[in-house]
């Protein structure tokens, strides 16, 4: 991590931080006061988007519903895949409360980052402790790309987009599989919401 000066933020992301049993201590140990930022969303979307990357890169995969099953005929869902794995933010958020307070760790909905990004960033900021520079005249909705994206890329004046790689068509999953997904992340999602004190409406 580069050194922090007086006034300065230094931040860090890496999307399996969360969901690596190191990290806790690990981070601890290099600065207790960390402010940690996890972007949640709804679990079963989270998989098939977590599918769909794979996809890109591996056309040859089995299909998702095949994945998610140890045994399609009895319905029980392989919870060492780790598109499923990850979803169980219950479990993963237990192994940083060893180390941080709950009120060290911002909880972002995933689900309003889109439909509401300004507001999302809102929340961003004042954890932060910063001022709400970044409003909701920041951004417009892109309807080639379906998101919100920002009027003005920082440095320049044009409008700009999240990646090709962010936003993608999810394939079509048999809904049986959906609603089985569902029923199986569901306690998990309510210790969550519980654990966090926040509803993140994903049933
Ligand atoms: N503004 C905007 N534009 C495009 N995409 C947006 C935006 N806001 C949130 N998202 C959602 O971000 C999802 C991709 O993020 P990743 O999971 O790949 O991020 S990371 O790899 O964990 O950093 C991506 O998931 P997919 O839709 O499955 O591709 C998006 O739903």
């Amino acid at each position: 991590m580069p050194r922090t000066l007086e006034g300065q933020i230094t931040m860090e992301k890496t999307p399996s931080y969360f969901v690596t049993k190191e990290a806790p201590a690990r981070i601890s140990s290099m600065s207790k006061g960390t402010k940690l930022i996890v972007v949640v969303r709804d679990p079963v979307t989270r998989a098939i988007s977590d599918y769909t990357q794979t996809l890109s890169k591996k056309p040859d995969i089995p299909t998702f519903e095949s994945l998610t099953f140890k045994n399609r005929t009895t319905g029980l869902i392989d919870t060492s895949w780790s598109a499923i794995q990850i979803g169980i933010y219950a479990k993963h958020l237990e192994n940083w409360l060893l180390y941080f307070p709950i009120g060290q760790i911002l909880f972002v909905s995933g689900e309003r980052l889109i439909s509401d990004p300004a507001g999302e960033l809102g929340r961003v900021q004042d954890f932060l402790g910063l001022k709400r520079i970044i409003t909701d005249k920041h951004f417009y909705f892109n309807k080639t790309k379906g998101f919100p994206c920002l009027k003005k890329a920082e440095g320049s004046s044009k409008p700009h987009c999240l990646g090709k790689t962010k936003g993608r068509t999810h394939p079509d999953i048999d809904q049986e599989v959906v609603q089985r997904l569902r029923d199986f992340y569901r306690p998990f999602n309510m210790k969550f919401y519980q654990m966090t004190g926040q509803d993140f409406g994903w049933d």
